[in-house]
């Protein structure tokens, strides 16, 4: 396969964005940014055996993935995602027709969201197949949703349901049994295959005077964690209130773990005051967006995310998934 060829091959021919001015073929993109807007940008890498498996995870799973990781950090930021760029590290052994259904993969969720491949960069491996995917979004100037953004007396929420790709990642590992649940499997299985990016529960977000967001990739208890430090608070949840799949508990005792610690659901979870939770329920319940509040935010105290049951409390660490430990 040729390099030259390939780039040539996944080279749009069409383009969503009339502000590229250079896409790809030059030494690197232009595009005229505009006034008003903040410019957004996130990388985020996916690792053959670390992040995927090659025997359960098709060319076109892995790149919807890689797209759909970066587009969920742009939800978390409350922005519209525009541009990518994609670096690929493939080993020698990949056919030029699986790297082009890694890109089809992508362009599933780019012409949902309209967005325009700008580059990017192909090099061989002796070993495992890397994909680096960039994103560039925009939101108006002064609503991004930062972590740092939380306040005591804010409501605590989570969009859709967590722990479902921890269990659909156990049932591709296969540590827990398929048999009893079947048709559950496979909703599973795709929800840790093809996530969903929340950008429009994260653009109601943005238009919120203050919302603080966080995308759910290494895990509740860590996303939660990571705004209780940046806001300076500390973060009560209640277990009940955890919204999870009806099935999920059936599955394996372990589904609380999952729900606080599996990690990859690419959810968000987030805090609003009190008044902006009934304006922000009431619009994703307009649109049928699911949303659940889980708990407050407090004043800070040593402890900066508590988990509360019937009977007790206890602190959540920031555990989750950690590339090295
Ligand atoms: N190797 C690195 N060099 C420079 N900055 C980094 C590096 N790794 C992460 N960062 C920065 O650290 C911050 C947190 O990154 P992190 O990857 O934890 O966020 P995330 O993408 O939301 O989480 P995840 O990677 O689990 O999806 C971001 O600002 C990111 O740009
Ligand atoms: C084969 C295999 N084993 C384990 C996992 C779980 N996993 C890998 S990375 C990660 C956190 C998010 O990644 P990052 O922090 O790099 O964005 C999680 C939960 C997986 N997906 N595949
Ligand atoms: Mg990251
Ligand atoms: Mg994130
Ligand atoms: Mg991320």
């Amino acid at each position: 396969m040729d390099e030259f060829d390939l780039i040539h091959s996944i080279t749009p021919r069409t383009i969503h964005h009339s502000s590229v001015d250079v896409g790809i073929g030059d030494d690197a993109a232009l595009y005229t940014a505009k006034h008003g807007v903040q410019e957004i940008v996130c990388v985020d890498t996916m690792v053959e055996d670390v992040h995927f498996k090659l025997h359960y995870s098709s060319p076109k799973d892995i790149g919807y993935k890689a797209l759909a990781v970066n587009i969920s950090d742009i939800a978390a930021m409350g922005g519209i995602p525009k541009f990518y760029l994609v670096s690929l590290a493939v080993p020698s052994k990949w056919t030029e027709s699986e790297i082009k259904a890694m890109y089809e993969g992508m362009n599933e969720l780019a012409k949902l969201y309209h967005m325009d491949l700008i580059g990017g960069d192909t090099v061989s491996t002796s070993d495992k197949l890397v994909v680096t995917v960039t994103v560039i979004g925009e939101v108006e100037k002064g609503q991004a949703c930062l972590r740092s953004l939380a306040r005591p007396n804010d409501i605590v929420f989570v969009t859709g349901e967590i722990g479902s790709s921890a269990a659909g990642l156990s049932l591709l590992l296969e540590e827990i049994d398929p048999q009893n649940s079947a048709i559950e499997a496979d909703y599973f299985i795709n929800r840790h295959k093809r996530p969903q990016p929340r950008v429009s529960i994260g653009r109601l977000c943005s238009n919120v005077q203050r919302a603080a967001l966080n995308d759910i990739s290494d895990g509740l208890a860590s996303e939660l964690n990571e705004i209780a430090e940046a806001s300076c608070v500390s973060i009560e949840i209640d277990e009940s209130m955890l919204p999870v799949h009806s099935v999920l508990p059936k599955l394996h005792h372990n589904w609380k773990e999952w729900a606080l610690f599996g990690g990859e659901d690419f959810e968000l979870t987030g805090t609003v005051s009190k008044e902006e939770w009934e304006v922000l329920k009431q619009e994703c319940e307009t649109r049928q967006l699911p949303i659940t509040k889980i708990g407050h935010v407090r004043e800070k105290t040593e402890s900066n995310v508590i988990l509360k049951t019937d009977k007790t409390s206890k602190i959540i660490e920031k555990k989750g998934y950690n590339h090295f430990k």
